[in-house]
């Protein structure tokens, strides 16, 4: 569906010239959902604006469907984006009316953006909402909207930039849910966010940007596998005897409290003799700590 290559961007900075990215590659399949992230500056913005063409590429190219989208502008119609979330929308209208604005600059016939418009709308539990302005709507609310606005000609691709930022935990737990049913339709999406955990929880494929360069880029399963410490959380009915302490803490374990304590490994299959060492204190609890993309991400951007 997408395919980035190559693509390098220079900007000008106190007369001197700086890479902003750096011979960027990716891609994006139908359906799948990629979270591109990396520090403030790393280069996610402007990549995302040369995709959407509102950024010239200095090198590189951007495909949608095969075509190249410098020399085929009409593939940028595939293109659905949020990039500035609720400002991206007309305040003062109510949300059909963003709607058909919208759809109308993409060349849609007005009862046809109302139609699908008021469909989607509904589709996003907007329906008592129609002619509500958008200024008097929630924050969450407001990012359905512009949501909405994005895919108001149905778009093959969605480019979300930190959809979820500033949502309370209900609206953004009803944007991911939204996030996922979209990609289900077959449409793709390209997502930059700082929220972690939210790129954990949706993304099938995560890349990381440092620099204006990809350092790491794979399936986010694969990702937390490979970085999944083997960290265990150890917990035992008694207190652990003065001298088995002594040498879990040589071991580098770190105590919470007298029968609790957190350990690590090279090797998993450690942790035998360390229920062996702990016989006969009976053992309560076990628990693998769950590799996470935070970890994943404070490794990437600080080595
Ligand atoms: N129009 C511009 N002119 C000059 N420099 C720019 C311009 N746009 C971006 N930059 C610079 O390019 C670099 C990459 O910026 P970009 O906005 O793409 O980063 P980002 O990863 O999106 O950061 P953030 O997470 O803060 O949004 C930064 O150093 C930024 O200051």
């Amino acid at each position: 569906m997408l395919k980035v290559n190559n693509v390098t961007k220079f900007f000008h900075k106190n007369n001197k010239s700086f890479c902003a990215v750096d011979s960027l590659d990716l891609h994006i399949s139908p359906g799948e959902i990629y979270a591109f992230l990396g520090p403030n500056g790393a280069g996610k913005t402007t990549t995302i604006k040369i995709i959407a063409g509102l950024v010239q590429a200095d090198k590189g190219n951007v495909l949608i469907n095969g075509q190249d989208t410098a020399t085929h502008k009409k593939h940028l119609n595939e293109i659905g984006a949020v990039l500035e979330g609720n400002r991206n929308l007309y305040w003062r209208m109510t949300p059909i009316e963003n709607l058909c604005y919208f759809g109308g600059l993409k060349g849609m016939r007005s009862k046809e953006a109302q139609t699908y418009g008021r469909q989607l709308l509904t589709r996003f539990g907007l329906e008592n909402k129609i002619e509500t302005t958008v200024q008097q709507l929630s924050r969450g609310m407001q990012q359905k909207v512009a949501i909405c606005a994005a895919l108001i000609h149905k778009p093959k691709l969605l480019l979300l930039d930190e959809p979820t930022l500033g949502l309370d935990f209900e609206a953004s737990e009803k944007i991911k849910e939204l996030i996922l049913e979209i990609a289900r339709t077959g449409v793709s999406i390209l997502l930059t966010t700082h929220q972690l955990d939210v790129a954990q929880e949706l993304a099938d494929r995560v890349g990381i940007i440092r620099g204006g360069k990809l350092v790491l880029e794979g399936i986010t399963n694969e990702i937390l596998q490979q970085y999944t410490k083997n960290e265990y959380t150890v917990t035992v009915g008694n207190t652990v005897s003065a001298e088995t302490k002594q040498f879990l803490l040589e071991k580098g374990a770190v105590f919470h409290n007298d029968s609790s304590f957190k350990i690590s490994f090279k090797q998993k299959t450690e942790i035998y003799e360390i229920i062996a060492l702990l016989h006969p204190n009976p053992i309560i609890n076990i628990a693998l700590a769950e590799g996470s993309l935070t970890d994943v991400f404070k490794e990437m951007i600080t080595v």
